[in-house]
């Protein structure tokens, strides 16, 4: 199986938003990585067919393109948007029955391809349930199981941690892993800790255009040499908190350490250590952090 998107640009009001963008994919998970405004769901929006690019852009699945195939290729994806609507008062059932209904599915194929899902998404005893009572967690399982209705071979999941607890979050992760490996999975985040030892590789996203694409260990990597941490006493900390390079800081009684990314040494003291994806993270994307967090 082999996802292809290329020449994928957007412009909205004379801005640039999503830039010339060439990904490659096969069956596994691929984090997009980037800070609010990054072009993240309006790439996302184009691949599933919601918004045109600028001009016409290659997209293809295993050679079906979506300009010229639309229905054929649109089949095969599957897309949770980051706020997807539904009628408060359905239960499951009905919300995913009618979802299967609005994407053409025939009545028989819903019905057992919702018990196949309930069952997988630990949703089958909540079944009755209003979708207006439900956690966030169970809210995003019904989102991820309407997208997987038509069995789809790209799953597409825009920012679908959002509003997770840290054990919603790990049950996420497990189901992500269970679906990869024969579902090209593209899920978007700005959110670390939830691609971290989870993704094959990660897309990172700057201003529209595509930095990295890579492994994790790849991405650390080029950061190898530019992470630091500082221990020193409380008092003299307070001129280095100004800056906004500050991934982590201790304060334990009179001592600190920061946690600092600096292209060159930050303080005399200053030792190198083993770079993690919220350095990564933080290196790329500083200026559009807030300094003042720490
Ligand atoms: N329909 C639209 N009309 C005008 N500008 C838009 C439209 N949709 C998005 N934008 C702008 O395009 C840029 C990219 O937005 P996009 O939502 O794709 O980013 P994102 O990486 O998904 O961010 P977030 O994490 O906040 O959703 C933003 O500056 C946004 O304001």
């Amino acid at each position: 199986m082999e996802y292809i998107i290329k020449n994928v640009s957007k412009t909205f009001k004379k801005r640039l938003v999503v830039r010339d963008v060439e990904i490659k994919l096969q069956p596994g998970i691929h984090a997009v990585l980037g800070a609010n405004g990054s072009g993240k769901t309006t790439l996302f929006r184009i691949l599933c067919g919601v918004l045109n690019a600028d001009s016409q852009p290659l997209i293809s699945l295993d050679g079906i393109l979506l300009h010229k195939q639309r229905e054929n290729y649109l089949s095969s994806i599957g897309y949770l948007p980051q706020q997807f609507g539904y009628y408060p008062n359905y239960s499951i059932d009905q919300f995913l029955y009618y979802m299967g209904v609005v994407k053409g599915l025939k009545s028989e194929y819903i019905k057992k391809r919702m018990e196949t899902l309930l069952i997988q998404l630990r949703l089958e005893q909540h079944r009755k349930k209003k979708m207006k009572n439900l956690s966030g967690g169970m809210l995003r399982r019904v989102g991820i199981a309407q997208a997987l209705l038509n069995e789809p071979k790209v799953l597409i999941l825009d920012e679908p941690t959002v509003g997770l607890d840290p054990k919603e979050r790990i049950n996420f992760k497990n189901i992500l892993t269970s679906l990869a490996q024969d579902t090209i999975i593209l899920l978007s985040t700005h959110i670390v800790s939830d691609i971290e030892n989870v993704a094959d590789d990660i897309i990172v996203m700057k201003e529209g255009s595509i930095i990295f694409h890579d492994k994790e260990d790849q991405l650390l990597e080029s950061i190898q040499g530019k992470v630091w941490e500082i221990q020193i006493p409380t008092i003299q900390a307070s001129s280095l908190l100004e800056q906004n390079n500050i991934v982590e800081k201790h304060t334990m009684q009179d001592n600190t350490i920061l946690r600092v990314v600096s292209e060159d040494i930050p303080h005399p003291q200053a030792k190198v250590i083993k770079p993690k994806l919220d350095d990564f993270y933080l290196y790329h994307f500083r200026e559009v952090l807030d300094a003042s967090t720490y």
